[in-house]
């Protein structure tokens, strides 16, 4: 019964109920616009001054951002967003309304590394705690849905996977609608795959840098698993080139820009989790500009728009402020609690300080089955009782003899120490109990712990050594300033990151040894006595029969098909 005004008037605004909610002084809006009032509407936020303040800062990017492609293309993503999505962007007040509290920056840099981390939203002005930054209609957003509107029902059927289907829009936009499209001054603030380098678009002389680091084989399966898509999806027999050759041409459906796409929806499209219809994948406009924090405690999610008296049925992408800013400060959301070797395999990018980091370290255990012993008849292997029990309680828990565990910076790597707890079971432990009634989260016994403890120490150790330099190599590239700039951007990540990940491994390695002495299990009766008893090996980490921790999180979020 209100009818929808979709197009806001030029000039003033009426004052909105959720602005005269906030009218009793607990900042927001009301409090911007009695600022303003009192400093005569001039001041600091006058119209043009905080670009004119971004500009000396130098954060229009070069040359004050004069003939800068990249500003054309901000404006003209802000005004599509003003017209086709009535999302009020304005950079200047007007009655009962301050300016938008966001501003495009086109150049922002990392604080410690000085790595450039492209665009990025700014605070146009102080912001406090929970203001509302933004909101985008979803239908500005590019989803399954958009996508076989724009496709067609019968290429791009119901169910299809969310990736594959936003790829085949994402290209369909840029390569083939190019300037005719209806998103084009969205594309045109897309990044191109130089300006992401995510590790699997690297080429193989930048990935050898990585040697030694788990990231390597996560990064390999992900490169096929892309391959592999493009051939069953698009260029292979049957596929939807051949079928639908004038929606897929093929000059512009290649696997170069099938790269391109999947650059863009591992590095931006965002899991919506509160819509009606439940979870579902997107490109946002705008709100995919804000860069990532590992201390940001804010998150983009859906809503449905209106007021929360008024809902209209349709729904918005919104995003609260997770803490004041001050002007001219970068914001920050979280992408979630992701590890360096994540951030680089998908994003391009990794943190110097990050609480979720994490190195994933193998351990392989064999345990000595009859048939083991038989194998491997005149080499003295001793058959260990509880081999087929072993064998049988991991396959009912959904592990094997090969797993993959994340060490983390400051936390113990319990599931690792509850696994191997199992493993170095002996009938002393269990004294005739069956496994399954031990509790692998407590010490079971101080030659289970001394064993355990050993074999961590052991599997840690080996995957420091796969390494091909060591971390003070790394350490010294770094500290060569004029050297290191002189690697490329690729290259300067793969050194930072592999010095971090033996930095976070010889600490877990010396917490482990502190462990050791401090529950006196370095004691000589007690380790021999660990491994004599000891019927399980560790063995060399890289019999890999099973997924990385990294490709199993890789699985979750919902990537077609299995990697192998
Ligand atoms: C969702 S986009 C954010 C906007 C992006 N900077 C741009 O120019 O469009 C994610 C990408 O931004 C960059 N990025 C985000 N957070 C970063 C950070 N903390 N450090 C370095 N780069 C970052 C990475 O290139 C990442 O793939």
């Amino acid at each position: 019964f209100v009818p929808q005004v979709r197009h806001r008037p030029l000039t003033a605004k009426p004052v909105t109920r959720r602005s005269m909610a906030a009218g009793g002084g607990e900042g927001g809006e009301a409090e911007w616009v009695k600022a303003l009032l009192e400093a005569g509407g001039g001041g600091k936020n006058a119209p043009g001054k905080f670009e004119e303040e971004m500009k000396m800062k130098g954060l229009l990017g070069p040359n004050r951002g004069k003939g800068n492609p990249k500003l054309t293309a901000n404006s003209r993503l802000v005004s599509w967003l003003e017209s086709e999505g009535d999302v009020y962007l304005s950079e200047s007040s007007t009655w009962g309304e301050a300016p938008h509290p966001l501003a495009i920056s086109t150049e922002t840099v990392d604080e410690i590394t000085n790595e450039s981390s492209g665009r990025g939203l700014l605070a146009r002005r102080s912001i406090n705690d929970g203001d509302e930054l933004l909101k985008i209609p979803l239908d500005l957003c590019i989803t399954r849905r958009s996508a076989r509107k724009a496709l067609g029902k019968d290429a791009l059927p119901e169910g299809i996977n969310e990736y594959l289907a936003m790829a085949c829009q994402l290209i369909h936009e840029k390569y083939v609608q190019g300037e005719e499209s209806f998103y084009a001054p969205y594309v045109g603030v897309l990044p191109e795959v130089e300006e992401v380098n995510p590790t699997f678009t690297w080429p193989d002389e930048d990935l050898e840098f990585l040697r030694g680091s788990p990231i390597v084989a996560a990064t390999r399966s992900l490169q096929m698993k892309l391959r592999r898509e493009y051939d069953d999806l698009l260029g292979g027999d049957g596929g939807l080139i051949s079928k639908f050759p004038e929606k897929f041409p093929v000059e512009h459906y290649t696997y170069e820009n099938w790269v391109w796409a999947f650059t863009m929806l591992f590095s931006r499209a965002i899991r919506l989790r509160n819509l009606r219809v439940g979870e579902r994948l997107a490109m946002v406009p705008y709100a995919d500009l804000i860069n990532h924090s590992a201390f940001s405690q804010a998150f983009i999610d859906a809503r449905e728009s209106g007021d929360w008296l008024f809902k209209d049925g349709e729904e918005e992408v919104i995003l609260y402020a997770d803490r004041g800013y001050r002007q001219m400060e970068q914001v920050y959301i979280s992408y979630g609690q992701k590890s360096n070797a994540e951030l680089l395999l998908l994003y391009g990018f990794a943190l110097e300080r990050n609480p979720y980091n994490s190195v994933d370290v193998t351990v392989s255990i064999s345990p000595r089955t009859a048939a083991v012993v038989a194998a491997n008849e005149g080499m003295g292997i001793e058959e260990d009782p509880l081999a087929q029990e072993k064998l049988d309680f991991l396959s009912s828990v959904g592990r094997g003899q090969t797993v993959d565990f994340p060490c983390y910076t400051d936390r113990y790597p319990v599931e690792m120490l509850e696994y191997l707890r199992l493993m170095m079971m002996t009938p002393d432990d269990t004294r005739g109990k069956p496994l399954m009634d031990f509790d692998y989260s407590r010490t079971i016994s101080s030659a289970n712990e001394a064993a355990v403890l050993k074999s961590v120490v052991a599997a840690v150790k080996y995957q420091l050594g796969l390494f091909p330099q060591t971390e003070e190599d790394d350490a010294a590239i770094i500290k060569d300033k004029a050297m290191f700039r002189l690697l490329s951007y690729n290259q300067r990540m793969a050194v930072r990151h592999r010095r971090n990940e033996k930095r976070l491994l010889k600490r877990t390695l010396a917490a482990l040894e502190k462990q050791i002495r401090n529950k006196g299990l370095d004691e000589e009766d007690v380790l021999s006595r660990a491994e004599g008893s000891t019927l399980g090996e560790v063995l060399k980490g890289e019999t890999r029969k099973q997924k990385t921790a990294l490709e199993d999180k890789l699985e979750k979020m919902g990537l077609p098909i299995d990697i192998r």
